[in-house]
């Protein structure tokens, strides 16, 4: 049996934010290991403080108490920008992704330098262009004859794809996946989530995603964690995920969270 490698830890991480006069506890005491390779798809009701999870994990919000540990080193002071060299997100808005007034190309170019000091060469643009042209065409969306289009010209479903390729070419450790096909019509987000399975495989990627549709929590992924009320209310893992129907899911959201 191979031993599973701790990623990312969260113990017991309160996050409470000001409400008027008073601080409000939005996680609390929310403890979840996440091992290499692991593909966790997350559930949970409006307002259960999913988003607030991945915020805490992305440095766009601080623990109030509580530690966030990337291979046992705490970094939970640590910025979003601190934590690009790690970690890559793709938001259910298709706006949020790209720069919309650069060009597919220019984004792409950008993206590779993740983490890195960015800028924007002509040369670098040239040498690149046959790359970023075939890995556009493996979303099989035409994208590829859009290189020099801004991408606020693109298609929702085009956006997001071009999102998912941008957040995914540096191979980060963690990638974040926050409803992302949400906004696509079911074709579209049917594509783009074949899309990110193969982009996760092809680069062996650590994912965390974040769904509202339970067939598709219990379809991808190896592991399922249900969120409710700013802790995890149940960690499946891939062997209880098999025996789980979409059913016995609803009943438990009916009866435990509902
Ligand atoms: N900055 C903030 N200030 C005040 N309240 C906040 C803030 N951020 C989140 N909340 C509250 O925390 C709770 C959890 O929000 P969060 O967005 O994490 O939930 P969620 O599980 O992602 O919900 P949804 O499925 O609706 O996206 C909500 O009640 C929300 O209103």
């Amino acid at each position: 049996m191979t031993t599973k490698e701790e990623l990312l830890s969260l113990k017991d991480v309160v996050v409470s934010v000001n409400n008027g006069n008073e601080l409000r506890p939005i996680l609390k005491k929310l403890n979840l290991t996440i091992n290499a390779g692991d593909f966790i798809t997350i559930l949970g009701t409006n307002g259960a403080g999913k988003t607030t999870l991945f915020n805490t994990i992305a440095g766009n919000l601080h623990p109030t108490s509580g530690q966030v540990l990337l291979r046992g080193q705490n970094i939970a002071q640590q910025n979003e920008e601190q934590r690009a060299s790690f970690l890559a997100r793709v938001f259910q808005d298709p706006k949020m992704g790209t720069a919309p007034r650069m060009t597919v190309a220019e984004n792409l170019l950008l993206a590779t330098q993740r983490g890195q000091r960015r800028g924007l060469r002509l040369r670098k643009l040239r040498q690149n262009r046959d790359r970023f042209r075939e890995m556009c065409a493996e979303m099989g969306n035409g994208l590829e004859n859009h290189l020099d289009t801004p991408t606020g010209n693109l298609s929702g479903g085009q956006r997001q794809a071009l999102s998912l390729l941008m957040a995914t070419l540096t191979s980060p450790d963690i990638l974040l996946l926050d409803e992302h096909t949400a906004a696509l019509d079911p074709k579209t987000s049917e594509q783009l989530m074949q899309y990110t399975m193969e982009r996760i495989n092809q680069n062996h990627l650590t994912c965390l995603m974040i769904t509202h549709h339970l067939e598709d929590a219990l379809k991808y992924g190896n592991r399922l964690v249900v969120i409710d009320d700013g802790r995890i209310e149940a960690d499946y893992d891939a062997k209880q995920k098999q025996t789980m129907t979409r059913e016995k899911l609803y009943d438990f959201f009916d009866e435990t969270i509902g």
